[in-house]
């Protein structure tokens, strides 16, 4: 059982410093969802000084939307499993070129991940599936729909065991599993793939959660991601009220997440176990 409610609240009590290595499309998003949820970023990515920047925070966030910063991912992520803090991954198109590829593979041998989020595309190729996707779009063909779910489920949850970490596919259907228990979130909306970054922001999120709950990271995953879920469709129900389009929809995104509230949290959620 995952207690959403006492997630959210210890995020916002313990308020962790995040220390994020990203991509610069998103990496102002990122910075503020994280504030948003009551935690700390620090984008700090230079090679030189990422290895001390690790020691003072509680999470650390590796997005492969920056591939040119992949050494100071395996440096970074050697130090935070020295010192037992949880890294998360986002393997931007991982699948998408053969230096995505190669790097995908060397992090997975370096690092030992506490979990990995990424779309049905990107989850697919780390679990050595064909995958369609080449950009840092899921391709339709992969998408989770409610017939291949039970796939999904497996994919899912094989890798987990494989990493010896968490994995969370998301999608129109969000599948997180620790390779025994597996969520399935219904939460969300189409919107959330019209901007840039929420896959961004919510692996900042998922970074924030699992640093104020080290010892539960499947409860830490699964909040972070119902949250996303619960926020998109707070943000979608002032675009449709207002008009607006997808600018505004990442600001209201950033603002549902600000505004939040574990009743909110509780109430809106959808999910089942497998
Ligand atoms: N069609 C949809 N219906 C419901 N929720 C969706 C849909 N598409 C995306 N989402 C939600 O959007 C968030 C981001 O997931 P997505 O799989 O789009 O990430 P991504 O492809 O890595 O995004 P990016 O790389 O642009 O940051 C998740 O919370 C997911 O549940
Ligand atoms: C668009 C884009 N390109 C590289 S990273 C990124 C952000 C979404 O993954
Ligand atoms: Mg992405």
């Amino acid at each position: 059982m995952v207690d959403f409610s006492n997630a959210l609240h210890l995020v916002r009590e313990r308020a962790p410093l995040v220390q994020c290595i990203t991509n610069f499309v998103t990496v102002n998003d990122c910075a503020n969802i994280i504030l948003a949820a009551g935690g700390s970023p620090s984008m700090a990515h230079d090679i030189r000084e990422v290895e001390d920047a690790v020691s003072g925070v509680r999470a650390l966030v590796c997005n492969m939307g920056a591939i040119e910063d992949i050494d100071a991912m395996v440096l970074a992520g050697k130090r935070a499993n020295q010192l037992g803090t949880p890294v998360v991954l986002d393997p931007v198109a991982a699948g998408g070129t053969r230096l995505r590829r190669e790097s995908a593979k060397r992090l997975l041998e370096k690092v030992r991940f506490t979990a990995i989020r990424g779309n049905a595309s990107e989850i697919r190729s780390l679990a050595g599936q064909e995958a369609s996707g080449s950009g840092v779009d899921a391709a339709a063909a992969d998408t989770v729909s409610q017939d291949s779910l039970p796939a999904a489920v497996q994919t899912v949850a094989g890798l987990a065991r494989r990493i010896g970490g968490i994995i969370a596919l998301s999608g129109p259907l969000d599948v997180i599993s620790d390779g025994e228990q597996t969520m399935v979130l219904r939460n969300g909306c189409p919107t959330m793939a019209r901007i840039t970054g929420s896959g961004c922001m919510l692996t900042s999120l998922i970074g924030a959660f699992c640093g104020a709950m080290p010892s539960d990271p499947f409860a830490a995953v699964c909040t972070a991601m119902a949250a996303m879920g619960v926020c998109g469709e707070a943000a979608e129900a002032r675009r449709l009220k207002n008009g607006t389009g997808n600018a505004t929809f990442r600001t209201d995104l950033i603002d549902a997440v600000f505004n939040l509230t574990e009743k909110q949290l509780t109430e809106g959620v959808r999910y089942e176990i497998y």
